[in-house]
């Protein structure tokens, strides 16, 4: 489900109000046990001590004792079951609300995130969030219900207890607020160190060959060691503000705690308090600093979580560029037999369009090459015509036999980019990709029609032999015809190609050549291509020029 302008730490957690809610009774109803536990205690040792009780009149107090620990533990551990389900379903729908969302913003409007950033955010980020609803969001709201409890209790057996304990308790919040505010800027910084560190790491597996060619390995592995030790020294600095708050936290909470002995135990000596209340004001004063104790170690987590939702919401607002559809294609049998530019202004920049009036048809059983000098914009094309790009101006269109157009054509396009990834996994795995349920005899058809079986089936183990991840044991060409036989499973009614033989020899490129023509037939085929081999296959060449779109064997200007 989308909640969109939701999307902020309380927004988040109104959308688990109902778990965090029933967390919240629950353990509340645990602070009333145990506070009638600490009562009934109370009373059976006051028995015991000075009222000459033997233990077996007091087999109904401690019965009621044990059931209502035994009570109390049930209630918590659900309270804290309860918590944590909430939390967990709401970081998952948090995080597959932000894939979402990011297969929406699309390549092109990735463009300038790092995917070391990406994945972190997506990994460490939602994953901070966590003990924030399980913990920080059910502790703040138990730091009101058991300390109210036991200052009633309390006021009810001792008039100076209260007064101690009322003017100490609010002490510890404030102090909490003035520790946190230096704590945020700390935490602040930790996180970003964290997405600088999972950017470099990334960035430094990636480019490896590269570095090491360069003779720059090294220098890369220091600087993240560099980096990795900043988080470290970063990280210590987060461990001391905690200690530090734990140990004054500790210290107040003692010495509210010491001067209620003080003040009890004078008045007891007086003869002027009896032991039963005293006792009991004893045992509640504790549990009166205990939740703002566990409040207190749970703070880190907002910071935490703060820190981290500033990386989430920067990616929720990058706008969406990529064509959305929510439901399935109805007309997606009927067969499209054209797509048509028809004066498109398309670019990345409103003042600086990439095309400019541009216009072209592609058409069924007539494979398109199109052709341009680097950089002129023949991959901006691609976008467009894949929905990843949408034009400022003028219309990309598909239509049927009938000359009917098609809103939702995209979900018919197979793509084959100029690099195609392979996953680590066996062959028949990375064809499946396309179709999990296809058979072998599927898979043997459509790597016959890529030009792929001969190479598959020579293969150590044919369609079980693993192939590393970009199909590191593969060659350029076969892994590009493996990624042609892996889009025509799923069948499409438009082929887009990007320059699928830039980097073969000249018999690859034409093996791969002759495929890709032969897979066109009956399709709507789209290359992106400058070399001959390729260019001879086509029945129309598109040419790219100063943004406009010249087609045709002789280079005729298609529009204007
Ligand atoms: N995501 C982007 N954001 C901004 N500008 C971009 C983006 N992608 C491409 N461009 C610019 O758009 C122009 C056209 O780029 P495009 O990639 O479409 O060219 P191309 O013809 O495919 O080049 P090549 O043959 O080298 O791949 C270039 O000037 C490029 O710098």
């Amino acid at each position: 489900m989308d909640y969109p302008g939701n999307r902020t730490l309380i927004g988040f957690t109104r959308r688990i109000g109902l778990w965090l809610g029933a967390a919240v009774v629950l353990g509340g109803a645990a602070a009333i046990m145990l506070v009638l536990q600490l009562a009934v205690l109370a009373r059976i040792v006051s028995d015991l001590a000075f009222h000459n009780h033997a233990i077996s009149d007091e087999r109904a107090g401690l019965t009621l004792l044990l059931a209502l620990l035994a009570g109390r533990a049930l209630l918590q551990w659900a309270a804290d079951m309860v918590a944590n389900e909430g939390s967990l379903r709401l970081t998952a729908a948090i995080r597959g609300e932000l894939l979402r969302h990011l297969f929406n913003v699309g390549p092109v409007g990735l463009t300038g995130q790092a995917t070391g950033h990406m994945v972190t955010v997506l990994g460490d980020g939602i994953a901070a969030l966590e003990p924030y609803f399980a913990q920080y969001v059910p502790r703040a709201a138990m730091m009101v219900v058991l300390p109210l409890l036991v200052l009633g209790m309390v006021a009810h057996l001792d008039a100076w207890s209260f007064v101690i304990l009322a003017c100490t308790g609010p002490l510890i919040p404030v102090f909490m607020a003035l520790v946190g505010y230096r704590a945020q800027a700390i935490m602040d910084r930790q996180w970003t160190q964290l997405l600088l560190l999972g950017s470099a790491f990334l960035d430094t597996l990636q480019g490896l060959t590269t570095l090491r060619l360069f003779g720059r390995a090294r220098d890369a592995v220091a600087a993240v060691a560099g980096m990795a030790d900043e988080y470290r020294a970063t990280t210590m600095s987060v461990m001391k503000v905690a200690f530090l708050t734990s140990a004054v936290l500790e210290f107040f909470a003692s010495l509210s705690i010491a001067l209620v002995a003080v003040v009890f135990g004078a008045r007891l000596l007086d003869g002027k308090a009896d032991f039963q209340s005293a006792f009991l004001v004893l045992l509640l004063a504790p549990e009166y600093f205990m939740p703002l104790r566990a409040f207190s170690a749970s703070y880190h987590a907002r910071q935490n979580a703060t820190a981290a939702m500033a990386g989430i919401s920067q990616l929720f607002a990058l706008p969406e560029t990529a064509t959305r559809h929510a439901t399935r294609d109805s007309a997606a049998g009927v067969p499209l037999v054209a797509i048509r530019c028809e004066d498109v202004t398309a670019g990345y920049q409103a003042d600086a369009p990439v095309l400019s009036h541009a216009g072209c048809t592609f058409r069924r059983n007539a494979l398109t090459v199109i052709t341009g000098e680097s950089g002129v914009g023949k991959t901006t094309l691609i976008r467009l015509l894949l929905g990843l790009l949408q034009p400022m101006q003028g219309h990309v269109t598909a239509v049927d036999e009938c000359g009917m157009p098609h809103a939702r054509w995209q979900d018919r396009v197979g793509w084959v980019p100029q690099q195609p990834r392979l996953i680590h996994g066996t062959v028949a795995e990375n064809l499946r990709l396309a179709d999990p349920m296809a058979d072998m005899d599927t898979l043997r058809a459509v790597a016959a029609q890529a030009d792929a079986l001969s190479f598959i089936e020579a293969l150590p183990q044919g369609f079980d032999t693993p192939v590393g991840e970009r199909g590191a044991c593969l060659s350029g060409g076969q892994v590009q015809r493996l990624a042609l036989a892996r889009v025509l499973l799923r069948n499409p009614q438009v082929l887009i190609l990007d320059e699928p033989t830039a980097s073969l020899d000249l018999q690859s490129e034409q093996r791969v050549a002759a495929a890709i023509a032969r897979a066109a037939v009956g399709r709507i085929g789209i290359v992106v291509a400058h070399r001959p081999a390729m260019i001879a296959q086509a029945a129309q060449v598109v040419r790219l020029r100063d943004g406009r779109l010249f087609s045709g064997p002789s280079t005729v200007e298609c529009a204007a």
